[in-house]
């Protein structure tokens, strides 16, 4: 006998002979002969449609054989109700006399011990041939069974291959086992399709209230679904478009179990971990003064001078000043910024140099490590220097000359190796002046004084505002004519920061269509005042005096071009050509 190994195949038979004398069946009685009604047939083949469907196909490709070789191929559901059959006419006609045929019970406990039956209940793969029938009255038969599980293991049914003893076929339990297993896998297909429909539909419904920008793309890469946050980013009219990636999106694909492309979603994830720091290929602007502030800077990265930058808020001192400690030799060492306006007049010792195990009541208990002590080997950023109180000063100006700390609380003091670079948007002349600044701290920290321009002072904001639309994942986001006018007209009293700002709030108010002036939410400061109808009094009409009629204009204006332009009465883009020509700079002009 093939298949199971004769000892285990005959333990098997053995068992299902002792549990059918338990069900009290006896081997000479007549075969229980109760066939379902039409209803009851109806309703099972209802329940087993997706079972049916499948193994009719496999049993189609199959009828050829199953004729040929004299064989009846069977479906029966969990319970042991056939539910399908083909097969051979006569051997079928034979069969129906013992019942074995659609709408039959063949359970073990009904038909003794039976392939079906036995399969059912030791849920394995099983032959029972002639006289290992419990019944006599199915001797005839030689039966091959195998069972057919859900993708989560669930018993569904079997398949059965029988004929006359007679015409008993070596390979029928292999091929019960094949169809059972091709049936299997279809039904495995069909589960992950369903799943895959989930998903999507779950997808949709997230995508409608998720935050992060969402896009589901077909086979070809188009985009067929986008949610709200993505459209801002990738534009109003981007559906069926082809998505070219953008930066930020990473792509998954679901695909099905033959690994065929269903669908892709781009999901644009956040980045979470270690913020980088700034380096000067981050440092917009094409005006002139920035480009020569950068290569200051730049050079500046190449010493260990202290550094001090000075401009207005929003300026890009930070900025400066992380790119400076990139480009040093001291990148692979920490970078730590004290904003030091914000550190309370009583802390400033603790906090810049730290404190001892039970300094004060209210320490950690353990000690705490200053700033300075933190960016040994490194370089610290003092910003805000000009709000340190003079008390702070002479600790700072202590530790500048001795190049070492004491931390509040110890007895000892620890040499320190850092570079310093400090900010501030006072003018510190000026509060020297006042008595409200130290000036030999200022001398110390002065070495390299880079101060930055105002963006009134420049005449990239257009660059520097698509620049910015691109750097927060607005890439198509753009700006109409107006809105660029707009720019240029604005006085900017909060520089990049606030240029910033508005355009993060213009491209979410956009919703991916052109940026206007309406959604920059700024003031037009276009009106050209006394103090600037005062500077084109005296304008000359010799090249010289151009120029200086141009420096007077942009001195005026604070580099408004727009402005600078309607005073000198010549179009915005002859004024920036002759900036150009002239090579004039945003330093201001002298009067
Ligand atoms: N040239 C530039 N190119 C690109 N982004 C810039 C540029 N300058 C400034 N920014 C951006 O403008 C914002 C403000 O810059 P930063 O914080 O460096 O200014 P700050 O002068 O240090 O301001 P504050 O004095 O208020 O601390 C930052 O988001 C910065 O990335």
């Amino acid at each position: 006998m093939p298949s199971l190994k004769a000892r285990k195949h005959s333990e098997v038979v053995a068992t299902s002979w002792k549990r059918c004398q338990q069900y009290g069946l006896k081997r000479t009685d007549l075969v229980d002969d109760q066939l379902m009604t039409g209803r009851q047939i109806h309703e099972i083949l209802h329940q087993n449609e997706v079972l049916l469907k499948h193994v009719s196909h496999i049993f189609g490709k199959m009828e050829l054989f199953i004729k040929q070789a004299k064989q009846a191929a069977l479906l029966i559901d969990a319970q042991g109700n056939i539910i399908y059959s083909v097969g051979d006419p006569d051997f079928s006609k034979r069969a129906a006399a013992v019942q074995l045929q659609v709408g039959a019970n063949w359970a073990e406990n009904r038909k003794g011990t039976n392939a079906i039956g036995v399969a059912i209940t030791e849920r394995l793969p099983v032959r029972i041939h002639a006289d290992e029938h419990y019944y006599q009255l199915n001797h005839f038969l030689t039966c091959a069974s195998s069972p057919v599980f859900s993708p989560t293991g669930e018993l569904l049914g079997v398949i059965n291959f029988s004929s006359k003893q007679e015409n008993y076929n070596a390979h029928s339990l292999a091929l019960a086992t094949m169809a059972a297993d091709s049936l299997q896998n279809r039904l495995l297909i069909e589960d992950s399709k369903k799943e895959h429909l989930i998903t999507l539909k779950e997808l949709e419904f997230s995508m409608k209230n998720n935050p992060l920008p969402l896009l589901s793309l077909d086979n070809d890469n188009r985009i067929i679904r986008a949610n709200q946050a993505a459209l801002r980013i990738i534009g109003k009219d981007a559906i069926g478009k082809e998505f070219s990636g953008i930066e930020g999106f990473s792509i998954e694909t679901i695909h099905d179990h033959h690994q065929k492309v269903w669908r892709s979603i781009a999901i644009q994830k956040k980045v979470i971990g270690v913020t980088r720091l700034y380096t000067f290929s981050d440092i917009a602007g094409s005006c002139p003064s920035i480009i020569q502030k950068k290569e200051l800077a730049y050079k500046a990265a190449l010493t260990d001078f202290p550094v001090l930058l000075l401009g207005e808020s929003g300026t890009g001192k930070e900025l400066f000043a992380q790119s400076i400690h990139t480009a040093s030799l001291r990148s692979n060492q920490p970078f730590i910024a004290v904003n030091c306006s914000a550190i309370p007049d009583n802390l400033v010792e603790s906090e810049l140099f730290g404190y001892e195990r039970g300094a004060f009541t209210g320490a950690n208990r353990e000690g705490n490590k200053g700033k300075f002590e933190a960016a040994h080997k490194g370089t610290i950023f003092l910003d805000e220097i000009g709000d340190m109180s003079l008390r702070a000063q002479a600790a700072l100006l202590r530790v500048l000359q001795e190049r070492t700390i004491t931390p509040v609380g110890s007895a000892r003091s620890k040499s320190i190796d850092i570079r310093i670079i400090a900010a501030t948007h006072r003018n510190l002349q000026n509060e020297i002046k006042e008595g409200r600044f130290r000036a030999d701290l200022y001398y110390r920290l002065k070495g390299i004084q880079i101060t930055l321009p105002s963006l009134r002072e420049r005449s990239d904001i257009v660059e520097l505002a698509k620049h910015l639309l691109q750097s927060h994942n607005y890439p198509n986001a753009y700006l109409s004519e107006a809105a660029e006018n707009l720019l240029l007209r604005h006085a900017w009293p909060g520089n990049i920061r606030e240029l910033n700002s508005a355009l993060m709030q213009a491209a979410f108010l956009a919703e991916g269509g052109p940026i206007l002036p309406e959604h920059l939410q700024i003031a037009d400061d276009c009106q050209s005042g006394p103090e600037a109808q005062a500077a084109d009094d005296a304008v000359p009409s010799l090249q010289e005096a151009e120029i200086e009629a141009i420096k007077k204009a942009l001195h005026a204006t604070g580099w408004n071009l727009s402005k600078a332009a309607a005073l000198l009465k010549i179009g915005r883009t002859t004024l920036y050509r002759k900036i150009e020509e002239y090579n004039i700079t945003c330093l201001r002009s002298s009067r």
